[in-house]
């Protein structure tokens, strides 16, 4: 399988000094859990700067996910996502989404605890299946069958590796903004200031 070039990461680098995290807030977690919205409006409650590595990894490669899957294959994207992972945990500290997969590697999942905190966000599999349903054709382990199958699958084989993550939040029956909160309560006061 051929290797995929890796540009420099597309995101500004987090301004140094620019937020009260001391360390990168690293949310793990299944499709449709909140990764991405959650971490968005957790970045700017604490003023610092939000990096999604899916997005990071289009960056690199120059395109979407679901054509790295069909051009490249699963392994190829998967070996991409380690090494933009492993440069953003390089970088000052951020709230960084990862994509639905990328705790379930043992590369990057030792990296994320030796070098951030992690924060589980947690859903059931109707939630999950609701919220996979709104973005159709951008998730490609979503197209390869029933959605819900293949969550309910996913949750049996990752959900005992994401709770190695250092916190579990619930995401289930919550609004946005109190997973906000609940995420920030879990943090050392020091990172509370907004
Ligand atoms: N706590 C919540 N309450 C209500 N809706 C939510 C909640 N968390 C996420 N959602 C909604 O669910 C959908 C998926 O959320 P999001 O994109 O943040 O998930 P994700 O973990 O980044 O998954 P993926 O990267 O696969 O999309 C979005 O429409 C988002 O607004
Ligand atoms: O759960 C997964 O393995 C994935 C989740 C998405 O965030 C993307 O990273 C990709 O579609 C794979
Ligand atoms: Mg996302």
């Amino acid at each position: 399988m051929p290797a995929i070039a890796t540009p420099a990461l597309a995101a500004d680098p987090p301004q140094p000094g620019g937020g009260p995290l001391p360390r990168t807030l690293v949310l793990v977690g299944l499709m449709g859990a909140g990764k991405t919205s959650i971490g968005r409006r957790l970045a700017t409650a604490m003023d610092a700067t939000f990096v999604d590595a899916d997005d990071e990894i289009v960056a690199a490669a120059g395109m979407t996910i679901p054509d790295i899957f069909a051009l490249y294959g699963e392994p190829s994207f998967r070996a991409l996502e380690r090494k933009v992972v492993a440069r953003l945990l390089e970088q000052p500290p951020m709230v960084l989404a990862l994509g639905g997969g990328a705790f379930i590697d043992p590369e990057t999942r030792a990296r994320v605890k030796e070098k951030a905190i992690s924060v589980w966000l947690r859903a059931d599999l109707d939630t999950l299946v609701a919220r996979t349903a709104r973005k159709k054709g951008t998730r490609p382990l979503l197209d390869r069958g029933d959605p819900r199958d293949i969550l309910a699958r996913l949750m049996d084989e990752r959900y005992p590796i994401y709770a190695e993550a250092d916190y579990t939040v619930d995401t289930t029956d919550e609004a946005h903004d109190a997973v906000v909160e609940r995420v920030r309560a879990l943090l050392p006061p020091a990172t509370k200031e907004a």
